[in-house]
């Protein structure tokens, strides 16, 4: 298995349909998929996610930089192979399935059209079908499937081809919440059991977190930070990050330049109260996450602006001394207008 490489890859519509002020869709995007990798592309709209799926499939050729699936070169700014020449294979969040054929007949139609018939192509239907938990239903039409299991044979469909790399633009954007979580599980056995590269677009950050084995985030065309699910939680860099992955308050406080990015709660206590009084450094922007603040007895005086149940727990909207917002988890209820001390336990210096 070879690694897909993404190297200085942009897209430029021309001047005249370019996203605002003439920049390119897609700018200057460099990474290298681990073999077998699940990479989800995050960001907001118009970032240029789908543009970049698009051109690894094949559908769009790159205006400058390269894209490359081990040794083989698949697109540059001079030509691209041709999407079927690729050995990939792309869902799509409206499935685009066959209404007039069976679940089997839309499984096995991409071998149809490779001239794979009879015993091989009964084998390799019911191998796709029952990966995806679908044998039962391969003599229905779609019209009759509810919106997961039509999914499920969209995923069928692209697995039976055994493709080196699955391109998947926000496959599960026309399920209800309930349904993507259902899935969700369903793409990650898909993706053990494949072995395939998977290229996975979507702007719920949530999912993008539980399925992929790296993240990379998008804005404005360009890759800010990729890295385990875990890593960009932990270490996420700049504002945009942050503020797109998990949930959390970014606060402004006074920080001595060039510290520990990871900071405790000395220093952040000491950068809390220094703002009642001369700030001891320029304001840096410093992530907090709710799990982070606890009441403890040696914090700072913060009040309660709401408390939502939310099931396993309430989620607090707090106010610093100084007015910033920050979000915190509570396993009790704490009335809302009550002043309490919270410590800080973590903050990331973004
Ligand atoms: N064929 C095209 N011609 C001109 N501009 C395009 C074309 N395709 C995309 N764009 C522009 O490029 C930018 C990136 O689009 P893209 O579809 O890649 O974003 P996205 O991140 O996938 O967004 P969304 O999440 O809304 O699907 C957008 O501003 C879009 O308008």
């Amino acid at each position: 298995m070879a690694q897909l490489i993404l190297n200085h890859l942009s897209k430029d519509f021309g001047s005249g349909k370019s996203p605002g002020n003439g920049r390119p869709a897609v700018a200057d995007v460099s990474l290298t998929l681990r073999r077998q990798g699940f990479l989800a592309l995050l960001g907001p709209s118009g970032c240029g996610k789908t543009t970049v799926l698009r051109m690894i499939a094949g559908f769009e050729q790159p205006s400058d930089g390269s894209i490359s699936y081990g040794e083989r070169r698949l697109s540059d700014a001079g030509g691209a192979l041709p999407p079927e020449k690729r050995n990939m294979a792309m869902v799509f969040q409206s499935y685009a399935l066959w209404p007039h054929m069976t679940v089997a007949q839309n499984v096995g139609y991409p071998l149809k059209v490779r001239g794979i018939s009879g015993a091989q192509w009964q084998k390799r239907v019911g191998e796709a079908l029952s990966l995806v938990k679908l044998t039962e239903l391969a003599e229905r039409r779609p019209a009759a499937l509810s919106g997961g299991q039509r999914q499920r044979v969209a995923l069928a469909r692209c697995l039976v081809t055994q493709p080196d790399v699955v391109l998947l633009d926000e496959p599960l954007a026309n399920l209800d919440q309930h349904l993507r979580k259902a899935m969700e599980e369903t793409f990650r056995t898909f993706h053990e059991r494949s072995g395939a590269t998977m290229v996975y677009v979507t702007h719920d950050q949530a999912e993008a977190m539980a399925l992929a084995t790296d993240v990379a985030v998008m804005s404005e065309g360009r890759l800010l930070q990729v890295a385990p699910p875990a890593e960009i939680y932990a270490r996420p860099e700049g504002r945009v990050v942050g503020g797109l992955i998990g949930r959390g308050s970014i606060l402004r406080l006074p920080l001595a330049e060039n510290g520990d990015r990871q900071l405790g709660w000395p220093v952040l206590r000491a950068s809390l109260g220094s703002r009642d009084g001369v700030p001891v450094g320029p304001l840096a922007d410093v992530l907090v996450r709710p799990e982070h603040v606890h009441r403890g007895t040696d914090g700072v005086l913060m009040r309660v602006l709401s408390s939502v149940f939310e099931g396993e727990r309430f989620a607090l909207d707090l106010a610093l001394p100084d007015g910033q917002r920050l979000k915190a988890f509570s396993s009790v209820a704490i009335a809302e207008g009550q002043t309490a001390p919270f410590v800080i336990a973590g903050g990331w210096r973004l």
